[in-house]
């Protein structure tokens, strides 16, 4: 029996010396290789964090103290060491592990995560319960240096800062956010972690004042104690001892033994403390750690040699998103691309590459990039954002205010809209067709395949005002691309099929699966007209009015919620333009969504065929054809 089948709780790692620990971090590494490389997931984060969340664990007693973590995508070795070891090959799979903190699965998980930057605040607030309460327990927040570039993370330092409640921010700084982490703060906390002279500084200071006959040992314990430390006089402006926190640190994170002193005086400090902690991502698996972006989170892979064990598909509709935007940028100097984080992710790697001056990484921060994307525009720019629909409800006041209020000529690009599978709840763009239809002045609109998608980017590039295009995380529908890109004259629906019993309506992907339906209706008999909606806003009227007089029964499908979305709107539009008698089935998702493979996932939602067709049923059009 391995050490690691011990560990049912925290406390089963008290009594082990450095080198069972030493052991069980090696165990816990091939743990994760092993699950990972068949699940898929975010391994490199993990194995970055073995050291630190043994430390975690040995010197706070969770479940009593609480641990947030930021993102949680870093949370597999604690959950390997919270009781969760049997259930481990079942992260990120149907009604398996989550792969993120999840509260009804562990009393260890504080705290809810997917979406960055929001530990600092969910820890002040554990804090500051905890002293209204007069409670006594730890409260730790563990954010990563990308992490630590999102706003929220800096409103939650002013705050903690100011309130002087004991909390402790460990900051896991290993240089990455998904890509290489950007932005000023990288910078800074690379001066910390590199600058040699720190250190020296430092015990040259004691040395001296230590030598000064009669007051100098003393002065030198003084100094060291005061609250404007020896670091606060020696490193001007230490941002984090300036808001207010006592800063610790660098500190290398792999020496268990040392992060655990550290946090044990951490812990023993009045007030915010900040524990800056440098480690290694993809730390102890070769591959991971040469190439930390790709094993961030990854599909299946072979763990003896790294590679990727990837079926050939059509390229996704993001890498054709990406060449697309490439190409019109090369034709016209205005256009800018921007992202929050998330270069790879969004396809504009290549548009990075090439056109340098013209991209923007603006670190995990989704609010800056919208309202920077309008300055740019009224700056007399053609700024496209590429934002990931889960996160653009961070940025939706900015969206409503700062670029469609004042039709700012921004282009929204709402990449892994719809469910994106093993990631789950936390990361399925389910919600952007509701809060988004909504907002005046927005055009959006949504492909039915690759193709269109590139003739619908080249359309949003040419109009005069906000666009907003949804596009899905999988692969394309494997179509030919014309090289001929043409506008798509704006609210104007296409109709794949003509048909009088039923009105097949579908946005985005589930075009396809309403022709595949109609077929199989058109076996039992039932003639149905398929409309691909193409635009959310505007509707196209005179083309819904038709068919829905025509056929007076309508299915809509869309991967989204049904609340608020392209189904709903089609029951506005019918109450709006007065057209009664109008039966309306409406399939897409009725609340939040668990985690699991798309195709499954479609399936348990109806999302498919046979739902267009036990939709059909519910319309009672199969006993109407056979009485007509
Ligand atoms: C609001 C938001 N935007 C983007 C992301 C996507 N994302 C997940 S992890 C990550 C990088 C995080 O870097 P860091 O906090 O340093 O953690 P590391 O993986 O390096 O340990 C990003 C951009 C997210 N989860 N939430
Ligand atoms: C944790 C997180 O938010 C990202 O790492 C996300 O999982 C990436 O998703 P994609 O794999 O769809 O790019
Ligand atoms: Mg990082």
């Amino acid at each position: 029996m391995g050490l690691l089948e011990k560990i049912h709780e925290p406390k089963d790692l008290r009594g082990l010396n450095l080198t069972d620990l030493n052991s069980l971090a090696q165990e816990i590494r091939q743990e994760m290789i092993k699950v990972v490389s068949k699940n898929g997931g975010h391994l490199a984060p993990n194995l970055g964090v073995v050291e630190l969340t043994l430390a975690l664990h040995r010197i706070f007693n969770s479940p009593h103290d609480k641990i947030v973590w930021d993102v949680g995508h870093q949370t597999y070795v604690h959950k390997l060491l919270t009781g969760r070891l049997k259930q481990f090959k079942t992260i990120r799979q149907y009604k398996g592990l989550s792969g993120f903190p999840k509260r009804g699965e562990s009393a260890h998980d504080s705290f809810e995560t997917g979406h960055s930057s929001t530990s600092i605040s969910a820890a002040v607030g554990f804090a500051k319960a905890r002293d209204v309460l007069q409670e006594s327990h730890h409260v730790v927040a563990v954010i990563g240096d990308g992490a630590m570039t999102g706003g929220m993370a800096y409103e939650a330092l002013n705050h903690a800062g100011h309130s002087e409640t004991n909390v402790i921010v460990v900051l896991n700084d290993n240089e990455m956010s998904i890509s290489p982490n950007v932005g000023a703060m990288s910078t800074y906390l690379n001066r910390l972690r590199t600058d040699p002279l720190y250190d020296k500084r430092k015990e040259d200071l004691e040395y001296l004042l230590k030598r000064i006959p009669g007051i100098g040992p003393q002065v030198a314990k003084l100094a060291a104690k005061a609250k404007d430390s020896l670091k606060y006089l020696l490193v001007p402006g230490l941002l984090f001892e300036e808001l207010g926190f006592t800063y610790l640190g660098p500190i290398d994170g792999h020496d268990l033994a040392l992060v655990e002193k550290v946090l044990d005086q951490a812990k023993n400090k009045k007030g915010p403390v900040l524990v800056h902690v440098v480690t290694c991502k993809g730390k102890g698996y070769k591959p991971a750690e040469e190439n930390p972006d790709i094993f961030h989170g990854i599909g299946p892979f072979d763990p003896e040699t790294g590679k990727v064990t990837k079926k050939p598909a059509p390229p996704t509709y993001t890498a054709v998103f990406g060449e697309t935007l490439c190409q019109l940028a090369r034709e016209n100097p205005k256009i800018v691309a921007i992202t929050a984080a998330m270069p790879g992710g969004t396809g504009l790697n290549e548009f990075a590459k090439e056109l340098p001056d013209r991209f923007f990484d603006v670190g995990i921060a989704e609010q800056h990039a919208v309202t920077f994307a309008a300055g740019l525009a009224f700056g007399g720019l053609k700024p496209v954002v590429a934002i990931y629909s889960t996160f653009y409800q961070r940025a939706y006041d900015q969206v409503l205010h700062d670029v469609c209020l004042q039709q700012a000529n921004v282009v929204l690009a709402i990449d892994r809209a719809g469910i994106v599978g093993d990631d789950g709840p936390t990361h399925h763009g389910v919600f952007d067709i509701s809060f988004f239809r909504i907002i005046p002045n927005l055009v959006f609109m949504a492909p039915k395949d690759e193709n269109e998608l590139r003739h619908m980017l080249y359309t949003a590039i040419k109009h005069d005002g906000p666009v907003a295009l949804r596009y899905p995380r999988s692969a394309g529908q494997g179509v030919t691309l014309d090289k001929k890109l043409k506008q798509i004259p704006i609210g104007k629906a296409e109709v794949l099929r003509d048909g009088r019993d039923v009105t097949l309506i579908g946005i985005g992907l589930m075009v396809n699966t309403c022709l595949l339906a109609a077929q199989e209706l058109s076996y039992r008999g039932v003639d149905a007209a398929v409309i691909n909606l193409r635009y959310i806003n505007p509707l196209d009227r005179k083309l819904l009015s038709h068919y829905a007089q025509l056929t007076k029964k309508i299915i809509t499908i869309e991967d989204h919620s049904l609340k608020g979305g392209m189904g709903s709107a089609i029951l506005e539009f019918l109450e709006e333009e007065g057209i009664d008698g109008v039966t309306v089935e409406r399939l897409g998702y009725p609340g939040f969504v668990d985690q699991g493979s798309i195709p499954h996932l479609f399936t348990v939602h109806g999302l498919s065929t046979k739902g267009i067709v036990q939709a059909a049923e519910r319309l009672k059009l199969f006993r109407d054809v056979a009485q007509s």
